[in-house]
């Protein structure tokens, strides 16, 4: 299997590094357009390899897609992160650009990939690569689900004092301040969660999970790479050892949930098809009207980055 990563930065590094050391891929290329940065990149957690034993192959190119011919799964973390006090939104402009040029180059030279989308605002970016692929919408996702869903899994964990592999959860609705936590649908070594935690500490770790992303830019400078590289990756094993996870994945809606033409996050099933079905939960008024705002949030955006693309046609 081989697994192409475009963007050597902090999520991009380290997604490739997962990728290695757990050995999900034979080979690994990694793409930048900084010259020598992906090269440099590779090389190192090439030179890992005899200390953390494993074989996986990583190679490090500057803008050259020739390397990535024949890929299997390729990430798109390239991309500006944000910086303090900017949304992810404020991003859509420049990704779009990136996003949009990369995945071009992507399917010419590797027209049967999966592609998964990190580069924000996601939701928005997974539409652009779709648009651009013109591949079927299950082989065009976007990555945030699985984060968001881990940052929430990690927060109870640590109320709970339990450890985070017992506690199962689901997310849905767009990458950001209107993501749709379900607590109905979590528990704790099969106990639903509410027997054991209270409302208030429960709509705080909701609201926490909600801001999870704006937290760490806030500590940081600039935004997370350990989690969301760990997250793309375990995407990218679901696929190529065709597990049949359930994960929360962005994807296009078309008529799921009652909605049609918006990409928004959803509980799917992960193989080697990409996404082998959509899960429709059946979901109560209250979570109906929290997707119908993270839809339409999602929905603004797309149209702005419509909007940019016709003022450049
Ligand atoms: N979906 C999610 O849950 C998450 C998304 N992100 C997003 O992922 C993206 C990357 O974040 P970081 O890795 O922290 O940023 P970073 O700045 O560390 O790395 C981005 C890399 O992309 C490269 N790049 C820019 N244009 C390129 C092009 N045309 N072709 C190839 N490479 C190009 C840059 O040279 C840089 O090395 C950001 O947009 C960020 O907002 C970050 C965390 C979570
Ligand atoms: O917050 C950001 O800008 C990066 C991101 O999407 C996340 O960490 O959830």
């Amino acid at each position: 299997m081989k697994v192409t990563v475009v963007g050597a930065g902090n999520v991009g590094a380290t997604c490739a590094d997962v990728l290695a050391y757990r050995e999900i891929a034979n080979e690994v290329v990694l793409v930048d357009i900084k010259e020598g940065f992906a090269e440099g990149k590779a090389l190192d957690i090439w030179q890992k390899a005899p200390i953390n034993l494993y074989d996986t192959r990583t190679v490090g190119v500057t803008n050259d897609y020739t390397k990535t011919a024949g890929s299997d799964v390729v990430v798109i973390t390239s991309g500006l992160p944000r910086k303090p006090g900017m949304t992810r939104d404020d991003l859509i402009s420049t990704n779009a650009g990136i996003v949009t040029s990369v995945t071009e180059n992507i399917v010419k030279h590797s027209p049967d990939a999966i592609i998964i989308v990190v580069s924000n605002p996601l939701d928005v970016m997974t539409y652009a690569a779709h648009i651009t692929s013109k591949l079927p919408r299950t082989r065009v996702m976007g990555m945030a689900g699985i984060l968001d869903t881990a940052r929430y899994r990690a927060f109870l964990a640590e109320a709970l004092n339990v450890s985070p592999k017992d506690i199962q959860a689901v997310l849905m609705g767009g990458h950001g301040d209107t993501m749709v936590p379900l607590p109905r649908y979590t528990t704790v070594g099969g106990i639903p969660v509410t027997e054991l935690i209270d409302k208030e500490t429960l709509d705080a770790i909701v609201d926490r999970t909600k801001n999870g992303g704006g937290e760490l830019v806030k500590l940081m400078g600039t935004s997370a790479w350990y989690a969301p590289g760990s997250a793309a990756a375990q995407m990218v094993e679901a696929i190529v050892r065709d597990q049949r996870r359930v994960f929360p994945v962005c994807v296009k809606l078309e008529g799921e949930y009652g909605i049609d033409g918006v990409y928004l996050g959803v509980p799917v099933i992960l193989g080697k098809n990409g996404i082998e079905r959509i899960i429709e939960l059946d979901l109560n008024e209250d979570e109906k009207q929290l997707l119908e705002t993270s839809r339409g949030h999602v929905k603004e955006v797309m149209d702005a980055l419509d909007n940019i693309n016709a003022s450049k046609a």
